[in-house]
């Protein structure tokens, strides 16, 4: 076949872009990618050859050879390759999702530092060898695949591609360097002192030898099997970077060892913040599984929960067969007791940050909190340990709490933990709901991710102490605040004849949950919360539309004024208007929808045109 011009796909073109004009400041680091690549690349290989035995490699490695004269680099593996389609397909295109919100992020961004951050969360991968390449030659074959292919680009918006007969099995990733320039920090990478220096750096834990001449650069040792006394901070940081495709440090390293019936070494990491696809399905689960020293598979979901998906690292089981597959793992008793140990280890990890490093730990709940409270509609073993690490918004300060705390500064005659869960801080601050508890002095958690409607519904107690939300079921602050009878009993004819009229409400009653406002609508203790609802009808799931409860406030005087024009004359026409005007406001207040909003305004309109 000849030799085709292809462009880059629009967002690969925009990455490629900034890649060439180098906003990252590092640039030694494409190295590392190339060679990570490599390593991943071998283990396919490897995998693949405990398939079918043609597909196995004599002496896996990594090789590079520096040509001083001509300005190049390259980096050869006899991994497992790449057909024609794989490379248009992972080199010419990106195909994560996310990217084009990145990619807008990171031009806004362009000359400061946040620049180097994004990029980093985003994982350029190969085509940060266009930071110090004016071109790049990548010569590859697919194992057991008869031709090979080989692709060109120089960074701009075109690569060209051609079918090959004599390429070796593997990669070779030629880089042909940029001039050196030591002021912008692109040092010679042709210099073999050089690129000792930085495979030492990044790469030393890779289990494959790389190779320079004669020479093996790298220790190859697994870091997860070195005491952590012997093993310096960064080493641990290019791990996890290889690991996790994450160019920035992790907040927090656990490191574990299991001896007895069955043994396997742990090595994990928390990020310091949360991966763009956090919530979506397909996301990247972050543990790869090893036996005995060798890498079995990625991705390894079995081994720990997913609420905890964002933990990236390694286990390493002594006691595996090495051709385990997903489908055996998913019903080993072992591999259900590690995931229950990493689980428990994971969360008490949590902990000891929430008492010893609350920095950290503010930054772990702000990234990951949202997460790991899914954790709280599964089966019941962790939902202690994760309450006991959650934090909240409180109507108390401006930091986050834990229920713990929040249970220390509960007042006298107290029992109940009482939040509100809602869209946002300022609307749930806002929402009527609040007045009662505001008044009494009684801090009020505000629970704003969408997954606190949920968990919430099932989860009703923290150490003994109820958790109830103040939108739902009749407010008993205290016995004194009841309702009087004789009230009740005056009020009677008002609220049936509202019951009456209002199709949108399922029963009307005064309470003392209200201070200034009139009105507002609760959930009775069973139903489903509007957010509740939508959030089912999002999903796609049928339910009935939920009727609220209105309640009103006695001391409100438009409340009493209605009372008493309703005794006056029972059917006239405005009563019926005033009780929509009074529903519609209760709705407002809490920030919900109207129905009808053209016929509330004009309701409204009449009414003002009649007071000015
Ligand atoms: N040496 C290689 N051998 C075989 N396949 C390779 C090699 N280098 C890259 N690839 C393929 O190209 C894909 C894209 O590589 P790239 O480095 O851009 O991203 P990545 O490694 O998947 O993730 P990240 O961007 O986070 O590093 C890889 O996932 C791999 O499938």
């Amino acid at each position: 076949m000849s030799t085709e011009t292809l462009e880059f796909q629009a967002e690969a073109r925009q990455l490629l872009q900034l890649m060439v004009h180098s906003i990252y400041s590092n640039k030694d680091i494409f190295l590392r990618e190339l060679i990570s690549n490599a390593s991943d690349a071998l283990d396919k290989r490897r995998l693949a050859g405990l398939q079918d035995d043609r597909l196995r490699a004599d002496d896996p490695h990594i090789r590079i050879e520096a040509d001083k004269e001509a300005r190049t680099l390259t980096v050869r593996d006899n991994g497992i390759g790449m057909t024609r389609d794989d490379v248009v397909g992972l080199i010419g295109t990106i195909a994560r999702s996310g990217t084009a919100e990145t990619l807008r992020r990171l031009k806004e961004n362009k000359e400061n530092k946040e620049s180097a951050e994004l990029i980093g969360q985003f994982g350029v991968g190969f085509y940060s060898v266009f930071m110090v390449a004016d071109k790049v030659t990548l010569l590859t074959r697919k194992a057991g695949e008869e031709t090979g292919t080989r692709w060109e680009s120089d960074g701009d918006g075109t690569y060209t591609i051609e079918t090959v007969e004599d390429a070796p099995e593997g990669t070779a990733v030629t880089v042909h360097l940029r001039p050196a320039d030591e002021e912008d920090a692109l040092h010679d990478y042709a210099d073999e002192w050089k690129i000792r220096e930085i495979v030492k750096r990044y790469s030393d834990f890779i289990s494959f030898p790389i190779r320079l001449g004669d020479e093996t650069l790298n220790s190859m040792k697994a870091l997860w099997a070195r005491p952590r006394s012997e093993v310096k901070d960064e080493e641990y940081h290019e791990f996890y970077r290889h690991v996790s495709h994450d160019w920035s440090d992790p907040l927090e390293i656990i490191q574990m060892r299991a001896e007895g019936t069955f043994e396997y070494e742990a090595l994990l990491f928390l990020p310091s913040r949360a991966p763009h696809d956090l919530f979506q399905r397909d996301a990247r689960h972050g543990i790869q599984l090893y036996v005995k020293r060798v890498f079995i598979m990625d991705d390894t979901r079995e081994l720990l929960p997913s609420h905890l998906r964002f933990v990236k690292g390694v286990v390493d089981a002594a006691d595996l067969s090495l051709n385990i597959s997903r489908e055996i793992l998913q019903q080993d008793r072992h591999i259900q007791m590690i995931r229950r140990r990493l689980a428990k280890k994971v969360l008490s990890t949590i902990k000891d940050l929430m008492r010893n490093d609350v920095e950290k730990y503010r930054t772990f709940w702000r990234e990951f909190g949202a997460a790991v409270k899914e954790g709280l509609l599964d089966a019941g073993e962790d939902h202690k340990a994760i309450l006991d690490i959650a934090s909240f918004a409180s109507t108390e300060g401006e930091e986050p709490t834990s229920l713990a705390d929040y249970v220390t500064r509960m007042k006298e005659g107290q029992d109940k933990i009482y939040f509100m869960a809602g869209e946002s801080r300022a609307q749930i601050e806002n929402s009527p709901h609040l007045e009662a508890f505001r008044a009494k002095g009684y801090e009020v958690l505000l629970l704003t991710d969408p997954v606190d409607e949920i968990w919430t519904e099932s989860v009703r107690e923290y150490d003994g102490h109820e958790l109830r939300s103040v939108a739902r079921g009749a407010v008993d602050l205290s016995e004194e605040d009841e309702v009087s009878e004789e009230r009740t009993g005056a009020y009677a004819p008002l609220l049936t004849w509202l019951g009456e009229t209002l199709d949108d409400v399922k029963d009307v009653r005064l309470t003392t949950r209200l201070t200034s406002s009139p009105a507002c609508l609760v959930s009775d203790s069973e139903g489903l919360t509007p957010a509740l609802e939508r959030m089912y009808r999002a999903m796609g799931q049928e339910v009935p539309k939920v009727k609220r409860i209105l309640e009103l406030n006695p001391d409100h005087p438009l409340v009493s004024g209605l009372r008493e024009a309703h005794e006056r004359s029972a059917d006239a026409p405005e009563l019926t208007e005033t009780a929509e005007l009074l529903y519609g406001t209760a709705l407002l207040a809490e920030g919900g929808d109207l129905t009808d909003p053209a016929r509330f305004a004009k309701l409204l309109a009449d009414r003002l045109a009649r007071t000015v």
